[in-house]
């Protein structure tokens, strides 16, 4: 079969290998689509050792299963499914309470994180990670699975702050972020400040119901603290989907005392926690700072009930596989805009 492989550091090719077969508890999934996330361009750009080489990319899948391995019910040929990409080692304390996004034992297992993932033909997932998804198109299941699972997740740790007539400020309006809008439109009554570096983006933003948009610059954190008000108050939640130094400097600057911050990008800012220490403060009193790391099945399975009720829809752009590695350099570029899917 045809697969997109990452065969060394920052090296993506489509290269032919040998349809894998499912295993006992396993389903061969004929794969439908598969989202590009960011993630997948940190996985090229991390150093050697991090991460199995060579190894296929992809864990924003949906598919078809083609096969069920030995043991494995519920599931038959012919069914469709999206993929829940975590894989937790499933007796930790985390993983019993169904949080395998903090299993203690497996900190990032997963299909295109620890083995070969949907970039490909064809996919051996274990038969415990697959959900139904109704009618759902192939191509919009498949982004739900990050893309729409990780700020639904995001939103849950910060549903408590997320009361009606409070602010939220989502920085980064990418695949995660346009998702994130939506699920605050549908799930809260918060007023939500969607910011980027992109016009495109905040165009997307508005059109998926932010009330204000504001352009990422030398001035962005004057011109949110206009809109959520200055210190001591400011956005009561800020959900930053970059995760730069410019954008966690921005979050600081702009969440309420008592406020909450959710770094969820991955892009190598620092955030200092040190609000004793510093004059003034780096953080207002009693903020909360989380790190999301992607989300739980049970989640999953909401989101998915949330874009079946035609609440949550990923803008989508559609490549072929041949064309996947063409998607990840537009995506580099930052001229994606919603999500990108390949459909092999
Ligand atoms: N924590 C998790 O579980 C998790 C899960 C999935 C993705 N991620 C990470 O989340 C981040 C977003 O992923 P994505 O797939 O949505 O990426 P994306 O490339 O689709 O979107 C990023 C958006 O951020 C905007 N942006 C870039 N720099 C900016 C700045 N300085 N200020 C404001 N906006 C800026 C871009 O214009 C773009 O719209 C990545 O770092 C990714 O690795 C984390
Ligand atoms: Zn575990």
């Amino acid at each position: 079969m045809r697969a997109v492989r990452m065969t060394a550091p920052g090296v993506l090719e489509q290269v032919e290998v040998p349809t894998p077969a499912a295993g006992p508890g396993e389903v061969l999934l004929r794969v439908g689509a598969v989202g590009a996330c960011h993630s997948d361009l940190h996985i090229l750009d991390a150093p050697a050792g991090l991460f199995p080489m060579p190894m296929t990319l992809g864990h924003e899948i949906a598919g078809t299963v083609d096969q069920a391995g030995p043991g494995v019910t519920g599931w038959t040929a012919g069914d469709r499914a999206a993929v829940y990409g975590i894989i937790g080692c499933g007796r930790c304390r985390a993983c019993l309470r169904g949080a395998e996004n903090q299993c203690r034992v497996v900190p990032v297992g997963g299909i295109g994180l620890s083995r070969d993932g949907g970039l490909a033909e064809h996919v051996v997932v274990p038969a415990s990670r697959l959900l139904h998804i109704g009618e759902l198109d192939l191509t919009q299941a498949a982004p739900l699975t990050d893309a729409g699972l990780t700020p639904y997740h995001a939103v849950e740790l910060a549903r408590e702050r997320l009361r009606p007539g409070t602010s939220c400020v989502v920085i980064g309006i990418g695949g995660l972020g346009h998702m994130a809008v939506q699920i605050l439109v549908a799930t809260t009554a918060v007023r939500i400040i969607a910011v980027d570096t992109s016009v495109a983006a905040l165009d997307l933003a508005s059109r998926m119901g932010a009330h204000e948009v504001v352009q990422a610059g030398p001035d962005s954190v004057d011109r949110i603290r206009a809109l959520v008000g200055p210190p001591p108050d400011g956005a009561d939640v800020v959900l930053d989907f970059v995760g730069a130094d410019p954008t966690v400097t921005t979050a600081r600057q702009v969440v309420a005392t008592g406020g909450q911050v959710l770094l969820v990008g991955l892009a190598g800012g620092t955030l200092p926690v040190r609000p004793v220490a510093d004059e003034p403060p780096t953080l207002p009193l009693e903020t909360a700072v989380e790190v999301p790391f992607w989300g739980t099945r049970a989640e999953l399975q909401e989101v998915i009930a949330l874009a079946r009720a035609g609440q949550l829809q990923a803008d989508v752009q559609t490549f072929a596989l041949a064309d996947a590695p063409e998607a990840y350099d537009l995506l580099r570029r930052g001229e994606i805009h919603g999500r990108a899917v390949i459909v092999p």
